[in-house]
């Protein structure tokens, strides 16, 4: 039995061992090494006082007739006889306390630190002792065993018996050091406490013998002689009581220990948390298995895309012509120029865009850039073509840039930059199609990352045609159910096309007939409904402890958030405001400040702004929007000034129109070629998209209430009122709290529910008017003000 106990326990590599038992299994298997422990130390003791008369029933263990004296019978006789006599005497009681102990540690599941050294010096002990008590107790074998004779028979015939003695000294010392770390000044300190202790207490006899370990070789000799007793106890008495630097390593003190390992049960209850949340997961996983992920297009699962035959090629299939002699005589031109001014040309090297050809410049060693640079309206005027922008030098590549036009641009279609691989393949958020660049590719860029865009340029340069390309791209890679648009065209003709969709990819204020936005008091409602849409996902990505939109959304459908608690699929809105300067011309600040919070704090939240505009003057694009808008476009525009006030460079004023465009990300300038889309075409994908099967309505975007409207006076008539209004009121008042998401929370309402029901709050006095980001104040001190006040109301 002991060996087999012996294996795992001796074994190092616990790791294994632990992880393979189950928590029950820890306390069967804990409860059997105890009960073995308790059994052998019974019948170890009673070994000594029965194995006399217990000799002759050795043999005879399958005689059933046969008894032993042993308190085990013939098992504890047979035990004694192989483990006292014949293996370690005396001190393999102290195998019987191991075995205890690590009974204890996986029965309360205390984590097995420190066992495997307990059980090495456990050992230690043992073949000490068995060799020291067969030196010194040579005449008594049951005292030193077996084990302990033969080996000091063994080393005797090697070392003699002061050999055999300075080792066993040698092993004390090392005991001694190692494991109670005595040091003489341990020592000396523990004789000074000792002699104190003597004067205030009674004195005992064991106590006198504590001082024995490092007395004398007498002094081992009385600790063999009380040991014959019950030594192991005196020791643990000794040590817990007088020496407490040394507690630790008792062997005995591991009961101690079993009360500091308790703490490590703290431990344990981490791994229970763990499970709790794979739990949760699991829920979810379930979910998923049997329902699979949520899909937010299933509502409108047969929704068809727009095909790519709505769009036209506009005589662009045959891809860009240029003509030989155009090149080179461009080349010459630009040789020609740059001799005047006595710079000469390494090398030359053509790119051909669809409106505009590249000639990339090496100049000669030594002639400096700056140089070329300071001179560039001088280039330009020699070359004396419209359009003509010089880049030098061209960011990360050392050459210069003239970009001439071509005599004969080339349209680039919408349909090719749809239908390019590049477009088709982009794996984004938001992926809009631009155009084609200078180099021919076409020109893919996230509207999700961006994360807001500015457009300006001036009248007929393709502003509308560049909108119309950003909402055409969406409307080809995104479903009805993931972006929704906000539109506002003061100018009212731009944008009508898209009044077909609304009810597949517009987003309008609940009271509002018409979603696309004309009239300018709307604007302001749309904007602060927007800010306020904005801070509820805000609350929705906390409540989900998520950073953004799209682990939102992931999470969502992965059916990990529950749509009880208010979580539902948000899909990206895009807001797209066409003439800006008119729209702060009329509405200023009222426009301005939500905007600029939107572009401050709407990207983590899917709200993307598009912000187009003929007049890009400072105090239409101020500093504070400017700052949020690091995505910028220029069409041509008429003054250097207003393209650095667009792009923070010149350039813009270079252009040639007709959707030639410069895109900057904050860095490098792109020159582009903006796709060009039709009206008519619009009107195709939009009639294609309108005809089918759509939403009851457009996205209804929370109700904003305008400051003139607010207070009280809102007139939210009583028998109106929402049928949870009371229990609302009561959260509120509790709470003193008045935000929406909490009765959202509380009474697992849905976002716009509880928005009319802090309207309705608002028109009834309990709580102040809103107040931007920050939760309403609430005007009502206790329930008891609250009864009153709903009981005075008059119907
Ligand atoms: N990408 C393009 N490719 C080819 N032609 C274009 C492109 N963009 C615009 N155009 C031409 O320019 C004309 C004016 O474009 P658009 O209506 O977009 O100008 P705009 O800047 O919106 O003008 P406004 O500010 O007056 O509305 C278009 O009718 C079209 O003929």
């Amino acid at each position: 039995m002991a060996k087999k106990v012996r294996k795992p326990k001796s074994t190092p590599v616990k790791k294994g061992f632990t992880l393979k038992l189950s928590k029950q299994n820890k306390i069967i298997l804990g409860g059997l090494l105890m009960i073995l422990g308790v059994a052998l130390f019974f019948s170890f003791v009673s070994f000594y006082f029965t194995w006399e008369d217990d000799q002759s029933v050795l043999s005879e263990f399958s005689n059933r007739n046969e008894q032993a004296e042993n308190l085990l019978n013939k098992f504890g006789a047979n035990v004694g006889h192989v483990v006292i006599y014949q293996g370690f005497g005396i001190s393999s009681i102290i195998f019987t306390f191991l075995l205890f102990i690590s009974g204890l540690h996986l029965f309360f599941s205390i984590t097995k630190k420190g066992l495997l050294r307990r059980w090495i010096w456990g050992m230690v002990f043992i073949i000490w002792f068995s060799i020291a008590l067969g030196f010194f107790a040579a005449s008594k074998p049951l005292l030193g065993g077996m084990v302990g004779f033969e080996m000091n028979d063994f080393l005797q015939d090697y070392g003699g018996k002061v050999g055999v003695f300075l080792m066993l000294l040698f092993g004390l010392i090392i005991i001694l050091v190692r494991l109670f770390q005595f040091s003489p000044d341990t020592a000396v300190n523990y004789i000074n406490k000792k002699g104190k202790s003597l004067a205030s207490e009674l004195k005992s006899p064991p106590i006198t013998k504590n001082n024995a370990p490092e007395l004398s070789t007498n002094g081992g000799k009385m600790i063999a002689k009380e040991e014959e007793e019950s030594p192991i106890v005196i020791n643990t008495y000794t040590h817990k009581k007088d020496i407490p630097a040394l507690e630790k390593e008792d062997i005995e003190d591991d009961f101690q220990i079993n009360v500091g390992a308790e703490e490590d049960t703290i431990a344990m209850e981490v791994e229970k948390i763990k499970e709790e949340t794979e739990e949760e997961d699991n829920i979810s996983d379930k979910l998923v298995a049997d329902f699979g992920e949520f899909d937010p297009t299933l509502e409108l699962g047969n929704y068809k895309f727009p095909t790519l035959d709505l769009l036209d090629q506009h005589g662009a299939a045959g891809g860009i012509t240029i003509n030989q002699e155009e090149l080179e005589e461009n080349k010459n031109k630009i040789v020609e120029t740059l001799k005047n001014y006595k710079i000469g040309i390494a090398q030359i090297k053509a790119t051909i865009g669809p409106t505009v050809t590249l000639y990339e410049i090496v100049p000669d060693a030594g002639v400096r850039i700056s140089k070329i640079k300071n001179l560039e309206d001088d280039i330009a005027l020699s070359l004396a073509a419209l359009g003509i922008r010089i880049i030098a030098p061209i960011p990360g590549k050392g050459t210069i840039g003239i970009e001439v036009p071509n005599k004969n641009a080339t349209i680039v279609s919408m349909r090719s930059v749809i239908a390019s691989s590049k477009f088709q393949k982009a794996e984004m958020q938001l992926p809009i199609a631009f155009g084609k660049t200078i180099s021919n590719e076409t020109f893919v860029v996230d509207l999700a990352k961006m994360p807001h865009l500015l457009m300006a340029g001036a009248t007929g340069q393709g502003k509308s045609v560049g909108l119309n390309a950003v909402l055409t791209s969406l409307l080809y890679k995104k479903h009805p159910a993931e972006v929704k648009f906000v539109l506002i065209d003061p100018k009212k003709v731009e944008l009508t096309l898209f009044n077909k969709i609304e009810r597949h990819y517009l987003a309008k204020l609940p009271d509002s007939e018409d979603a696309i936005i004309t009239d300018n008091t709307k604007v302001i409602n749309t904007l602060n409904s927007l800010c306020i849409e904005m801070d509820n996902r805000y609350e929705l990505l906390k409540v989900a402890m998520v950073r953004n939109i799209k682990e939102y959304n992931t999470k969502f459908k992965a059916r990990k958030l529950n749509p009880n608690d208010g979580h539902m699929f948000l899909p990206y809105i895009v807001l797209v405001i066409d003439e800006f300067a008119d729209l702060i011309m009329t509405a200023g600040k009222e426009v301005e400040t939500p905007i600029a919070r939107l572009a401050q704090l709407a990207r983590a939240i899917g709200i993307h702004l598009i912000i187009a505009t003929q007049r890009p003057s400072v105090n239409v694009i101020t500093g504070i929007i400017k700052a949020n808008f690091p995505a910028r476009i220029a069409f041509r525009v008429t003054s250097k000034i207003d393209s650095r006030t667009i792009l923070d460079a010149q350039g813009a004023d270079q252009l040639i129109g007709r959707g030639d465009m410069l895109f900057t990300q904050g860095n490098d300038v792109t020159r582009i070629q903006c796709a060009f889309v039709d009206t008519p075409e619009i009107a195709k994908i939009t009639k294609f998209i309108g005809s089918q099967r759509a939403y009851p309505d457009a996205h209804l975007l929370p109700e904003y209430v305008g400051n003139d409207e607010s207070g009280t006076s809102i007139d939210y008539n009583i028998s109106d009122r929402d049928a949870k209004f009371r229990e609302a009121a009561e959260v509120i008042v509790i709470a003193q709290q008045g935000s929406a998401s909490l009765i959202q929370r509380k009474l697992k309402l849905g976002y716009n529910r509880a928005g009319r029901i802090i309207d309705q709050l608002e028109a009834a006095g309990i709580v102040g008017p809103f107040e931007g980001s920050k939760a309403r104040q609430v005007l009502v001190q206790d329930i008891y003000a609250l009864d009153q006040l709903l009981s005075n109301e008059t119907p």
